[in-house]
């Protein structure tokens, strides 16, 4: 398992994965019963009984999207895809008070330019395979999750969250001093509408989880230590609609949002390297990091 898992990352970040499908081939059947895997940043157990498995983050400090988090995040959910017996996925952290911080930043500054590129092409496989999975997708949210970590969440099926004030989601990139990708507020306009994003984007607002229930950018509220449970009985509910059906609708209602961004996938990827590579973004993202920091002080 080791070393299918060295060899699947090395030929994701080679950008082979795709091409040869040796994934699929090796990965087959990894799941069929009761199943557990461990990689250093995710944990996955899979009940052969329900068909649902748990994909947990466990990257501490803040399950922050790392190039070696979004690898080994596509393919624990590539390899559930390609198991029959696995018809769900609920997603949750095993930190306390983070769902995930989102994006790493450390990947955004003083790297260079092939850098940028092969993180932000993770940064779109990851969302792809997510956005576009034929599993039931819901989102056990017990913790804060800005920016990446709400875009995680939002391209899940059904988001439960902690009813906790201390806890905020939302897509805060305004406050970073960068601009959410068209394929980030394509995501939260499909949600949440267009006048709420329009808002909600300039300001980089961080909604409590009363204000996302609100507005529909979660869709339930639980204790937070119910999280989990609720999220189960949620999936029991929608595995309940038979798979073909509720597949194809799924792939009609997301089609358009996913082909704009396969379309434009290239020309994403420069924008990403032309835009994080000026002296003044990485100014704004070195200056946040700085001030995360500060706060501890
Ligand atoms: C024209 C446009 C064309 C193309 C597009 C171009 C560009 C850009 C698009 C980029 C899209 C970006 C998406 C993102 O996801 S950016 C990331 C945004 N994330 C945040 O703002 C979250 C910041 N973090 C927090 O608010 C808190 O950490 C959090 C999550 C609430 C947890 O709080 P707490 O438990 O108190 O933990 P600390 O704050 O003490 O943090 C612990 C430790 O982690 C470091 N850290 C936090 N977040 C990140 C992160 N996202 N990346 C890297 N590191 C992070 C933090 O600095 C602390 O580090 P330390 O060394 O001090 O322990």
């Amino acid at each position: 398992m080791a070393a299918l898992l060295k060899r699947s990352a090395s030929l994701l970040r080679a950008g082979a994965l795709q091409k040869h499908g040796v994934l699929t081939k090796q990965a087959l059947c990894l799941f069929s019963t009761n199943m557990r895997m461990f990689t250093n940043k995710i944990s996955v157990e899979m009940d052969g009984t329900t068909g649902v498995a748990v994909l947990t983050m466990k990257s501490p400090p803040v399950n922050s999207l790392s190039l070696d988090f979004l690898t080994e995040f596509t393919i624990s959910l590539e390899k559930l895809e390609m198991d029959k017996a696995c018809r769900g996925v609920i997603l949750t952290s095993a930190l306390p008070r983070v769902f995930s911080a989102g994006l790493d930043i450390t990947e955004m500054c003083g790297k260079s330019a092939e850098h940028y590129a092969a993180f932000w092409r993770a940064v779109q496989e990851f969302w792809l395979k997510l956005y576009t999975s034929n599993m039931v997708t819901v989102a056990a949210i017990n913790g804060s999750c800005p920016a990446g970590g709400c875009l995680m969440a939002l391209v899940c099926d059904y988001r439960v969250m902690a009813d906790d004030p201390k806890f905020s989601i939302g897509l805060n990139e305004t406050k970073l001093g960068i601009v959410a990708p068209f394929w980030f507020k394509d995501t939260m306009t499909n949600t949440i509408g267009n006048r709420e994003t329009e808002k909600a984007l300039q300001l980089g607002y961080m909604y409590s989880p009363a204000d996302a229930l609100k507005v529909g950018l979660v869709d339930q509220l639980a204790s937070a230590d119910k999280v989990e449970t609720v999220a189960s009985t949620v999936m029991s509910e929608w595995l309940a609609i038979p798979d073909h059906a509720r597949h194809l609708t799924k792939s009609m209602m997301r089609k358009p949002t996913r082909d704009r961004l396969v379309t434009h996938r290239d020309a994403d990827i420069t924008s990403f390297v032309n835009f994080v590579t000026k002296d003044s973004i990485q100014k704004s993202l070195q200056m946040y990091l700085e001030s995360l920091k500060q706060r501890k002080r």
